[in-house]
Formats: structure tokens, C-alpha cells, sequence
């Protein structure tokens, strides 16, 4: 440390200590040589900070050429690496291991940890002891810290430090070390300060010039400190970014499809996406934000404060910290509550985002529907409703930052001034009416003088340093009160996803818990069987709810195929979503095969972003069919065997990429469904209009396709022409009930056959009538005779102008 108040000390002092004090100089000019003297500690801080700059530049090199040469390694051992851009593969440890494209046909490889389901199990329980205890604990609003913002922030910080000795910890205690480094980098500037107007008033150009070369040389580790925190700051945003998401994406995306069960209850949670992307960023940067912008002053006001109470006495400390305290207390009074006002516009950026997305999404309906006029009207609406939130914070900010201004920047700082001032008023050495007669008195009254100005410069330079640190603190109130915000909206999405993976979890029942008593029994040999299962949507009304289909009892064995048939918005999806797991089972028991062996075709083919292979092979990767196998070839195999080979001649090859729900057309989006269930070759696969879009010899052929496989299906259909791929029927009825037919039955055989001979009955009379019809249409066409003779019959005399007369 630059000790100043020895060198003041040193001033006091005769010629010899001053010899003394020029060997602290960090230049000496002796025997016409400019000596550096390396235990100057400016010259040593200087030195220290070169060197740890050199240490920690030669470190991130080093570390930057390992990386290098390693994606240099890959990208030689991966043949193609284009081919595994999209693909990541589980790695013996459970850990994913996945590609991420860097420049053209690069990849980088970047290891995710498994994750750890049982400490997500134990978390659940903070989540829900944290919503009891807020049932019981009446709410503390209005305050800084509300003990609700601490509970939440604590139990949140358990992901975003999940044990000691990890990166996030590593950034934060250096963190803490450059906050120190600054505080007391600050105190040498302020005692320096002094230094140099006491000697720009004693006009010691040789003094002055030394200090000056001291400031120069602070500044170094100044600079760097400040740089220091900045980079911290965002690498420790960054990290607690990235444990957070991950912990969010392994709840959010995992076997119980919590994405799908959040978006039925959009009661407690709306506009997920927005939670996700953009409340975790904004909370992660506003929490690692004020570590520095809370930590600093926070550090500042301990320093100075110890420093002021050596000059100033106790007496001013306390004066001045009452000051803060009473200030404090009333701008927080006249705090808007920011929180709240931030969490509504991020609510309100998601709706607006939202909307846009969805026209994005939809472009081309509402294109077809020429519906931009309504879109645009519901996009305006989201946008005012979201600038008149914006305008309305602008409006509340106003006249707080006027009395945040007003208190803070001047009112401290004059504080500051009457105490910086205090000593240079009180100075009882020498009193005004002692008049120095001597020339040595007046000397001394000189020196005396100086050393007030130096020691005023000092004061006033901390007082002003507290005021700011003060105020910084105060200023950070808004910051904290943002950060309330952000952490109860990432609190609430976490809570959420907790709710959701319990094996209770009510789907928002208005009863508050889980009246869903259905049983599922996997794994399930002989086919599929229903036993007294009633179809219920999930809601607030829980199994209350009226059911869409009452009381299914039924069985459809091994290698049988079933067709369910109904009207629309009869249940028929509903049915396959029970299956699924999607929605509850609130009665009843469902036995069915492992969620392995089915495989689901919905109503509209979802295609992934990806080249064509990926939309063969979803949901797998090309590393998985690799590892299964699977090449190239097979896949082409499968699209002969779909009528699709000529895509692959279309497209050039497998791995082009495109954006294929525009790409394909209606027909071969379901014929690529097909291919998709063949790769997957399932037990069962549940069809829901998958065949509505292609012509009746293809859907004949692709029926005849899947029987050839063995692949056991049940389809959902309108259509009761799909009954000859099929072995029973389920008819749901208008009102709930429903029918089921065996097709392989005697009786209904018979009355296939009795239906068949009706119907081609029918089909004869109706050759009939159209003959009759073209006999009308060539007679009236003037060709009466020629009828006449093929059907030897006489016709009347064809309508003329001369026999047809009114
Ligand atoms: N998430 C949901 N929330 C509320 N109601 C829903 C939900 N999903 C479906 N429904 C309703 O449940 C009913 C049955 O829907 P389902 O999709 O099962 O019909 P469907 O028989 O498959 O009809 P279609 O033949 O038109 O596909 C419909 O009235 C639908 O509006």
C-alpha cells in the first residue's frame, strides 16, 4: 500500500527525512542516472498489475489455442461434420453431448451434465412448503427486502450456486475481491487528491510532479478493476443464465411433457415462452447487476465511514448515517412499486410477441383468409396496450426521480460538504485571534494552512464518495425492486413446473387437490382395453367436468385394428390424448401397451427444423439410427415404400435443409407420417385423419402397406369408407354414449354382406337413371331419332319455334 499519511508525516520532518522520502519516489535522479526504486509500492502495484494482466492474457491464450486445436481434432475425426450439426447423443454418464455449428461445415462440441431427477424430486417440496407458508403468513408488501423476496431469492439461488466449489462461485468471490480492490484503490485516489492541492498551493513543483506520477501510475489497476467487475459482472450473469435454464429445460422437457400440461391451465401461468427466454435473462442480468452496483457502494460506505470517523469523530458519522437513514426511509415511502410495474410489461412484451409470432406462424391462412385488416387490429391493440403500460411507468418515474435527485445528488452532497468542512472550522490549533507575530509563526500558520486544505480535499473527497455510495445504494432500491419482479415471475414459472411433475397434479381444479382416480396399466400384451372409462377435458371443474365420452368399456386384442368414428369435436382425439398421456384419466382403467411400442400420427405432421432425414427419423437423431444401425439407404428404402423416392431426386439429398411445412404439400405430409411410422415400426400406432389428404388408392395402398407390416392401428375418422382396413368399430354417439361393433363377427359379416347387396342394388338403379338422364339430355340435344331407333320407342316431335307456342 502507498502509505500518504506517512509521506505527510515525512513532511513535517527535516532534510534528512526528506532523503527518506525521496527513496519512496519511484524515479530518483542520482550521479546523473534515473533510478527506478521497485519498493515504491506504486511501482509494485504497477509491476503486479502488468503482471497479473501478462498472467491472466497468457491463461485465456493458452486456453483459447486448447480449444482450437481440439475443434480442429473433431472436426478432422468427424467425417461430415454438417451431418451431426442437429444431432446430440447421451454419453456413458448420462451426460448429453452435443454439436453446435461454428463457421462453415465446424462444429464445436459442448458436454451438458445429466440431470439430477433426485434433487429435482427433493426441490419440489421448498416449492410447496414456500406456498403454504405464504398461505399462513399474512404478506409483507411494500417493503425492500419483503421476507416473500428473500424465501424466493434463497430457494432460487440453490440453482444458480448449486454447491461451493463450482464456476459461479469462483466468479463471484472475484468478484467481491476487484468490489474490495476498487473501495480501497478509491481511498488512495482520495488521499492522493489531497496530496496534490496541498502541494499546488505550497507551489512544490518537485512534490506535485512525484504525486502526479503516482496518480498516473494508480490509474493502471484503477482501470483495470473497473474492467474487472464489468466482465464479472456479465460472465456471472451468464452462468447463473445457464444453470437456470438448464434446470428449467430438464423439468420443461422431459417424459411427463410438462410443456404440453402447462398449456392446459393457463390460469397460473400464461405465455411460458416469454418466462423462459426472456424473465430468466432479465433476472439473471438484474441479480448479478447488483452485486456490483449494491456491492461497491455497500463496501464504499464501510470504508469511509471507518476512514471520516478517524478524521471527523464519531459525533459526524452518526449524524451523517442518520441523515441516510431518515432520507432512505422516506424516498422508500415515495417508491412506485417497480416490481409490479415491470412484471406487467414483461408480461405485456410477451402478448405483443405472442401475436406476432402467431401471425408469422399463420402467414399463409390468414394470407388465404385475407384477414390482415383483423390481424392488424388485434396486433395494434396488444402494442397500445403495451405502450400505454410503458407511458404509465414513464409517467410514475417522473416525479420520482425529481425527489431521487433532489434528495440524493444535492441534498447528500451538501451534508457532506458542512462535514468536510467541520475540522477547517473547528480548528482550535490555531485560533483567529492568536495572530503569529514571528516569522517562524507565520511559517507554521502557512504550513498549518496547507495541511487543512489537504486534509479538507481528502474529507470532502470520502464525504462525496459516501453521498455517492449512498445514493447508489438508494438508487439501487429501483434495481431491487426490479429484481422482485423478475424473481417472483421465474419463481412462479418454477413453481409451476414443479406442480406439473407431480403424480397428483390437479390441471388447475378449482378443488385445490387431484380428484383424478383413473389407473393406467402399461406394458399391456394383449392390445388395448378400456374398462369404464370416461373422457373427460381437463379444466377447473376437474372430473365434474361434463365427459365428452361416458363409461368406455371395451377390448381390442393383439394384431386387431380398431376405427373410431364420430362427428367432429365428438372425442375422438380426445381418446388417443388420454392414451398419450396427455390428459388425465380421472376414472376408470386404461391397459395398454409400453409408451415405446405406440406411436401417435395427430391431425396436423409436425415437421422439426432440420434437413430431410430428420423429418424421416424424428424423434430421433441421425447419432441414435447410427448407433441402431440405420443408414442412408434404409431411409430411402422407406420413402419407395411411401411413393416419396422422387423427393430425395427433388430435393438433391438427405441433407438438404428447409423449411419443410411449407415445402411439403398436404398429401405428402402424411404420406412422410407413414415413413415415419414405418421407421419407427411400432406395436400400435394411433392414426387421426392421417390419410384425409391423399387420394383412395393411395390411402387403400398405405392401409394395405401397414397391414403388411403387422403394425396393429387405431384409426380416428369421420369416415366410415376406412371400415374395410378394420376389424371393430367404436361409434361415438351425439350424446356421449357410444356403440361397439365387432366387424369379424357372424352377424355383422352377414349384414356386410346384406349392406353390400343394397348397396350395388343402388348402384344399379343409379346406372339406370343415368342412362335415362343422357337419353333426356341427347333428346333435348335434337337426337330424339337416334334414340328412337336404339331404343326402338317413339318420342314426341323435339320443341320447335313453329310447334311451341304459348
Ligand atoms: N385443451 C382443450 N380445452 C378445452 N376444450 C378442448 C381442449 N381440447 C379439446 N377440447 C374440446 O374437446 C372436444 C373434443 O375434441 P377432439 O379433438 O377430441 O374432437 P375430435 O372428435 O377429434 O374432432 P375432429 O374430428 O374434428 O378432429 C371438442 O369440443 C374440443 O373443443
Amino acid at each position: 500500500m502507498i502509505n500518504i499519511s506517512r509521506l505527510a508525516h515525512y513532511q513535517r520532518q527535516d532534510l534528512k527525512n526528506l532523503m527518506l522520502l525521496l527513496q519512496e519516489f519511484v524515479i530518483t535522479y542520482k550521479d546523473n542516472k534515473v533510478k527506478i526504486n521497485y519498493q515504491s509500492r506504486p511501482v509494485i502495484l504497477f509491476l503486479s498489475t502488468l503482471v497479473a494482466t501478462a498472467g491472466f492474457g497468457a491463461y485465456f491464450t493458452v486456453r483459447n489455442i486448447l480449444t482450437k486445436y481440439n475443434e480442429y481434432v473433431l472436426n478432422k475425426r468427424l467425417a461430415r461434420p454438417a451431418l451431426i450439426r442437429q444431432s446430440s447423443t447421451i454419453l456413458k454418464n448420462g451426460s448429453r453431448e452435443i454439436f453446435i455449428p461454428k463457421g462453415k461445415n465446424k462444429v464445436s462440441r459442448i458436454i451438458i451434465p445429466k440431470p439430477n431427477l433426485d434433487q429435482y424430486a427433493a426441490d419440489k417440496y421448498l416449492y410447496k412448503n414456500f406456498i403454504i407458508n405464504q398461505e399462513i403468513q399474512s404478506q409483507q408488501r411494500g417493503t425492500i427486502f419483503s421476507s416473500k423476496f428473500l424465501s424466493q431469492l434463497a430457494i432460487i439461488w440453490r440453482i444458480l450456486i448449486p454447491k461451493f466449489y463450482c464456476k459461479n462461485t469462483s466468479l463471484l468471490l472475484s468478484q467481491c475481491f476487484f468490489l474490495l480492490m476498487r473501495t480501497w484503490l478509491s481511498l488512495l485516489v482520495a488521499k492522493l487528491d489531497g496530496q496534490i492541492v496541498k502541494n499546488l498551493i505550497a507551489a512544490n513543483g518537485r512534490k506535485f510532479s512525484r504525486d502526479l506520477i503516482y496518480w498516473l501510475l494508480i490509474a493502471f489497476p484503477a482501470s483495470y478493476t473497473n474492467a474487472a467487475i464489468k466482465y464479472l459482472d456479465s460472465r456471472l450473469s451468464l452462468g447463473f443464465r445457464t444453470n437456470l435454464t438448464r434446470y428449467i429445460h430438464d423439468m420443461y422437457l422431459d417424459k411427463v411433457m410438462a410443456y404440453y400440461k402447462i398449456s392446459l391451465n393457463t390460469n397460473d401461468i400464461q405465455n411460458i415462452d416469454q418466462y423462459i427466454t426472456n424473465d430468466v435473462a432479465k433476472f439473471c442480468d438484474t441479480l448479478s447487476g447488483l452485486f456490483s452496483s449494491m456491492g461497491k457502494p455497500f463496501i464504499d460506505l464501510i470504508f469511509f465511514s471507518v476512514y471520516l470517523r478517524d478524521n471527523l469523530g464519531t459525533g459526524a458519522i452518526i449524524g451523517i448515517f442518520a441523515n441516510y437513514f431518515l432520507t432512505a426511509a422516506l424516498l422508500r415511502r415515495a417508491t412506485p412499486a417497480f416490481g409490479k410495474l415491470s412484471s406487467r410489461r414483461t408480461h405485456l412484451e410477451g402478448a405483443y410477441f405472442n401475436d406476432q409470432l402467431n401471425l408469422m406462424t399463420n402467414c399463409e391462412e390468414i394470407g388465404f383468409y385475407k384477414g390482415s385488416i383483423i390481424e392488424k387490429a388485434k396486433l395494434q391493440e396488444s402494442f397500445q396496450n403495451l405502450m400505454s403500460h410503458v407511458n404509465k411507468e414513464i409517467n410514475i418515474s417522473f416525479p420520482y426521480s425529481i425527489l431521487e435527485d433532489y434528495v440524493l445528488k444535492y441534498t447528500w452532497s451538501a451534508w457532506g460538504y458542512i462535514f468536510a468542512g467541520l475540522p477547517v472550522f473547528l480548528d482550535e490549533i490555531w485560533p483567529a485571534q492568536d495572530k503569529p507575530d514571528t516569522k517562524a509563526d507565520k511559517k507554521a500558520v502557512a504550513a498549518n494552512e496547507r495541511q487543512n486544505m489537504r486534509q479538507f480535499i481528502i474529507n470532502k473527497r470520502l464525504m462525496l464518495s459516501l453521498a455517492d455510495a449512498g445514493s447508489r445504494l438508494m438508487y439501487s432500491i429501483k434495481d431491487v425492486n426490479q429484481l422482485t419482479g423478475y424473481t417472483d415471475r421465474v419463481f412462479n414459472l418454477l413453481t409451476n413446473l414443479h406442480k406439473v411433475h407431480s403424480p397428483r397434479y390437479n390441471f388447475g381444479s378449482a378443488l385445490g387437490f387431484s380428484d383424478i382416480h383413473g389407473t393406467i396399466q402399461n406394458n399391456y400384451n394383449d392390445g388395448i382395453r378400456f374398462e369404464k372409462i370416461s373422457v373427460i377435458i381437463p379444466s377447473s371443474l376437474g372430473s365434474e367436468n361434463e365427459p365428452l365420452v361416458e363409461n368406455l368399456n371395451f377390448q381390442v386384442s393383439h394384431n386387431k385394428n380398431l376405427l373410431i368414428l364420430g362427428s367432429n369435436g365428438c372425442g375422438k382425439t380426445s381418446i388417443a390424448r388420454i392414451i398419450a398421456g396427455l390428459w388425465p384419466l380421472y376414472r376408470g382403467l386404461l391397459s395398454k401397451p409400453n409408451d415405446d411400442d405406440i406411436f401417435y400420427l395427430p391431425q396436423k405432421t409436425y415437421f422439426t427444423t432440420g434437413n430431410l432425414r430428420d423429418q424421416i427419423i424424428y424423434p430421433y437423431t441421425y447419432n441414435d439410427i447410427l448407433e441402431m444401425g440405420y443408414n442412408d439407404d434404409f431411409l430411402y428404402h422407406i420413402l419407395r415404400e411411401v411413393k416419396l423416392e422422387y423427393l430425395l431426386k427433388r430435393e438433391g439429398n438427405f441433407n438438404v435443409v428447409k423449411d419443410w411445412k411449407d415445402v411439403f404439400s398436404g398429401g405428402e405430409k402424411q404420406r412422410m407420417s407413414i415413413a415415419r411410422v414405418l421407421f419407427k415400426n411400432p406395436k400400435l400406432v394411433i392414426l387421426d385423419e392421417s390419410t384425409n389428404a391423399v387420394s383412395t388408392d393411395v390411402e387403400d395402398y398405405l392401409f394395405e402397406l401397414l397391414q403388411k407390416k403387422k403394425i396393429t392401428f387405431i384409426t380416428l375418422s369421420h369416415r366410415p369408407l376406412l371400415m374395410k382396413y378394420h376389424d371393430f368399430i367404436l361409434e361415438i354417439e351425439e350424446d356421449s354414449s357410444w356403440k361397439f361393433h365387432d366387424l369379424t363377427s357372424e352377424e355383422n359379416l352377414k349384414s356386410i354382406d346384406n349392406e353390400i347387396n343394397e348397396i350395388e342394388d343402388k348402384l344399379a338403379q343409379v346406372d339406370k337413371w343415368e342412362k335415362r338422364k343422357s337419353d333426356i339430355e341427347k333428346y333435348l340435344d335434337g337426337k330424339y331419332e337416334d334414340i328412337a331407333i336404339e331404343s326402338s320407342i317413339e318420342l314426341p316431335a323435339p320443341l320447335t319455334s313453329q310447334n311451341c307456342s304459348r
